[in-house]
């Protein structure tokens, strides 16, 4: 008997239910009893495991789990050679070298020396090397930001979203050494390929879906031109003639984030009955 696709899934943290959430919605479905570590896949040849989320890239690259769901963050850290098969818009952040918000500290060669707090040395040590600069890391699980109060470091290198942290913690960043989001990896030597890219097609149907909203109006046959430069849609928008043959219905996936500007755009253009539908899944 052949075995089945594992996927790796966070096990608890800030990814485990959003992953979860993503797998439901792509249609695999399954039940985490309690505090399982596996779960079957309904009416498909997959199974989930819950891991540590920290431990997903290098499991995945191991052969351990076929596809994973994690942060990019932990991916660089890992330096694993893996296939990052979609970025899953969700659980954006930074990575930073922040440093106290009053000191000496104000560029990267004065870090020479220091001493550094991270949950990302090897990431860290890249970003020095490329500076030029040799400082000492200190590699810590959690609670990094409060190293330096505690002297244990003069900066660190943390993970930043809002910046609220840091601010309660009276640091800034000196610097940004990357931004990242929630991906699936897939470990490049899988035997279950084709499998592997039903799930992908099915998982990039959820987050296209969650990234756009369709919108449609009426618009004036004379402004049709204009609005078709705001709203181009995903390939092209769709365009129908109203029975009022001066006016025209228009169809177009508009990037969520967009989608109120663009409503006044169309608006002061002359469009009307303007409206905003959300999409459950799509195949593009
Ligand atoms: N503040 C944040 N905003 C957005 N994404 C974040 C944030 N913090 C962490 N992430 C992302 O979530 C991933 C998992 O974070 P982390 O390992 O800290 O889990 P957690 O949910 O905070 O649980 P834990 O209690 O173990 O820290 C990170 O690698 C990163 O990709
Ligand atoms: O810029 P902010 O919005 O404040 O977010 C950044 C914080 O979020 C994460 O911590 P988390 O909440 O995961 O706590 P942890 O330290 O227990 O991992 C990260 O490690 C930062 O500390
Ligand atoms: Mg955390």
């Amino acid at each position: 008997m052949t075995e089945n696709l594992r996927i790796g899934v966070p096990s608890k943290g800030r990814l485990a239910e959003i992953s979860t959430a993503l797998l439901l919605e792509a249609g695999l479905r399954f039940r985490r009893q309690d505090r399982s570590l596996f779960a079957r896949v309904k009416e498909m040849p997959i199974d989930i495991t819950f891991l540590r989320t920290d431990d997903i890239p290098i499991l995945c690259a191991e052969g351990a789990i076929d596809l994973g769901i994690t942060g990019a963050d932990l991916v660089a850290e890992s330096g694993a050679e893996l296939n990052e098969r979609l970025s899953l818009g969700v659980g954006n952040c930074r990575l930073a070298v922040c440093v106290p918000a009053e000191g000496g500290i104000d560029s990267p060669k004065k870090l020479a020396g220091k001493r550094i707090a991270s949950s990302f040395p090897n990431v860290t040590q890249k970003y020095l090397a490329t500076h030029g600069v040799t400082a000492h890391t200190v590699k810590l699980t959690g609670s990094v930001e409060v190293m330096i109060a505690l002297g244990i470091a003069d900066a660190i290198v943390d993970l930043v979203e809002t910046g609220s942290t840091l601010a309660a913690n009276r640091l800034r960043i000196l610097d940004e050494i990357g931004s990242y989001e929630t991906v699936l990896i897939q470990n490049p030597q899988t035997n279950h390929q084709a499998l592997c890219d039903r799930v992908v097609r099915r998982l990039e149907g959820v987050v296209i879906a969650r990234a756009y909203s369709l919108l449609e109006y009426n618009v004036p046959a004379t402004k049709l031109a204009d609005v078709e430069q705001i709203t181009p849609g995903y390939n092209s928008p769709t365009v129908n003639q109203l029975e009022d043959k001066n006016w025209y219905s228009v169809r177009a996936m508009v990037k969520r984030s967009e989608v109120i500007g663009i409503m006044e755009q169309l608006e002061s253009l002359g469009a009307t009955a303007i409206l905003e539908t959300s999409i459950a899944n799509c195949r593009l």
